[in-house]
């Protein structure tokens, strides 16, 4: 629609629907899936892509390797790291995924704060399953045993931040592309819980 105003989209709004590219966080515990999925869900998107693991520091990934978790301390600057990323790809308008645990509430406040309007996926799955993934995983430095610590830091989406909550049962791809059609149609899931807040 061409009405010669000067207050049209800018680059980084979906011509047809007028939204901006959306700035995505792929969350959950080790083991959901999180890198798999988030990297399937940009190329659907067409967006830059980045697994949060990558911004950590050797120190932080030997002492993972080694089965201690991380604690609050040690993830601030880690998240901080993160949230720059987002914040720089959110100034550039193409959107952008992301695989970052982000575990806790306040966690996602240190990214919110760097990208307000990222929008948050949480994968889920239960203990067993996890467990079964993470221990058939090869080369990776997260050891079977902090799964337990990463359940108990969860803190699930609270009904305040935007986004939604995906169970990996199915392929990569299946859930890739409920993602997509989650943040394509925001404010139309089906219901609490399962539909883009
Ligand atoms: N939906 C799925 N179905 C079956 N296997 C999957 C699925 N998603 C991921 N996997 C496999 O499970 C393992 C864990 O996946 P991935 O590394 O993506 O998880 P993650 O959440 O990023 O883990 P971490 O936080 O430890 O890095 C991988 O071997 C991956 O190939
Ligand atoms: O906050 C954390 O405890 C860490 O970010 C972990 O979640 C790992 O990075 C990840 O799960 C392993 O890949």
């Amino acid at each position: 629609m061409e009405d010669g105003s000067s207050t049209g989209p800018d680059s980084s709004t979906d011509p047809g629907s007028g939204r901006r590219a959306p700035c995505v966080v792929v969350i959950g515990v080790s083991g959901t899936g999180k890198t798999t999925v988030a990297r399937l869900l940009a190329e659907r998107l067409d967006a830059p892509f980045a697994d949060a693991d990558d911004f950590h520091r050797p120190a932080d990934i030997a002492r993972m390797a080694a089965g201690r978790p991380l604690d609050d301390a040690v993830r601030r600057p880690w998240l901080e790291s993160v949230g720059r990323w987002l914040h720089e790809r959110e100034a550039e308008g193409a959107g952008c995924v992301v695989a970052c645990s982000a575990l806790k509430r306040r966690y996602r406040d240190i990214l919110r704060a760097a990208c307000p309007d990222a929008v948050f996926l949480h994968l889920t799955a239960g203990h067993d399953l996890l467990a079964e993934r993470i221990g058939r995983r090869a080369g990776h430095f997260m050891p079977q045993s902090l799964l337990t610590s990463q359940l108990a830091t969860l803190e699930p989406l609270e009904p305040d931040e935007r986004g939604a909550t995906l169970f990996v049962g199915q392929a990569p791809e299946l859930i890739a592309d409920t993602a997509a059609d989650l943040l394509a149609r925001p404010g139309e899931g089906p219901g609490e819980g399962s539909g883009l807040r």
